[in-house]
């Protein structure tokens, strides 16, 4: 696999802005070299969930370089309690449509709970399905050292993998939603399983919920991106679910996202005033009518 340097200083910058990955010129169909050339320079990135070909349009023309079909899609989309219920066929007709209204940016699909815990075979199976017949540039599947075989296989087949570390949702049932990588022991696991993926060839690491020191640490001993959630300001990127960045997941959101829009109101009065209307007879007039 391609060997870079770890030359990234804090003050590194995009040393050509055209090649940006958010801001740059090109419109092609950003690929996993793209995203390695972006740690060369010490450029940040963001990457936001996507689970329907409008929503995914919108970002795509907002220039997001990375979005992911997170199994998120289990409790923000599909009505779940947990991730853990998302079949791989959900996840193949989601990222489907996520891949059909993108053109530009790098469609990072999700392995479901179940889809890769048997071993390599499974995994690779199941990954052969999301880049064939959804379409995706890569898949992402949890877990460090566990999942290294796993890794190995898909990247030695051509499927480039993202890791997850960290807090890993898929094992709420084992684990909670718990920050992990706290005190020594376990910020020594969180170091090994971030070098276990990287030797498995993984090209990027989501680091979900861990200490923000750590996830610096981690982020300035690997030579493959950090991708953060929840884990501080020093990560190569950040990534956070989309509904709750725009403030449409019903109840309480994690405390690691910021909302920057309040998507649940601007669609809850819009429906109030359609259906007002219609009560009072206002909605539709002359100019919404044909004869
Ligand atoms: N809407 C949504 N946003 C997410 O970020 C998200 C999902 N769903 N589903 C899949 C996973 C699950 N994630 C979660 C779920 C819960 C917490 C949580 O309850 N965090 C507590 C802190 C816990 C602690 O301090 O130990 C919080 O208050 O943020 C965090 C991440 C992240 N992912
Ligand atoms: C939170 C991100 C990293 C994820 O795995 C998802 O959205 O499913
Ligand atoms: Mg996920």
């Amino acid at each position: 696999m391609t060997q870079l340097s770890a030359a990234q200083t804090p003050q590194a910058k995009p040393s050509d802005g055209s090649k940006a990955l958010y801001g740059g010129k090109s419109t092609r169909r950003i690929t996993v070299r793209d995203i390695a050339l972006a740690k060369e320079r010490g450029e940040k990135w963001p990457m936001l969930t996507a689970y329907d070909a409008m929503t995914a349009s919108v970002f795509d023309e907002a220039g997001i370089p990375v979005m992911l079909v997170g199994d998120s899609a289990g409790n923000c989309h599909l009505g779940y309690e947990t991730t853990v219920p998302v079949t791989l066929d959900e996840m193949t007709m989601l990222s489907a449509a996520v891949v059909r209204g993108t053109s530009r940016a790098l469609i990072v699909g999700d392995l479901p709970f179940g889809s890769y815990q048997e071993g390599p075979v499974q995994a690779l199976r199941s990954a052969t399905r999301l880049v064939k017949e959804a379409g995706v540039g890569a898949v992402k599947l949890e877990g460090g050292e566990r999942s290294h075989r796993q890794i190995e296989l898909l990247v030695e087949s051509g499927i480039p993998v993202m890791a997850h570390i960290g807090l890993t949702p898929q094992s709420v049932n084992a684990m909670g939603y718990r920050v992990q990588g706290r005190g020594e022991e376990a910020a020594a696991q969180l170091m090994r399983d971030a070098k276990a993926v990287q030797d498995a060839g993984a090209f990027a690491v989501v680091l979900e919920l861990v200490p923000a020191e750590l996830a610096a640490e981690v982020t300035r001993v690997l030579h493959i991106p950090t991708v953060g959630i929840g884990a501080g300001a020093e990560t190569d990127a950040q990534v956070l679910v989309w509904t709750d960045m725009l403030g449409l997941t019903a109840g309480r959101v994690p405390k690691f996202v910021k909302q920057y829009a309040n998507l649940r109101e601007v669609m809850g009065n819009a429906a109030k005033a359609f259906a007002d209307d219609v009560v009072g007879g206002t909605f539709p007039q002359e100019e919404h009518s044909v004869h």
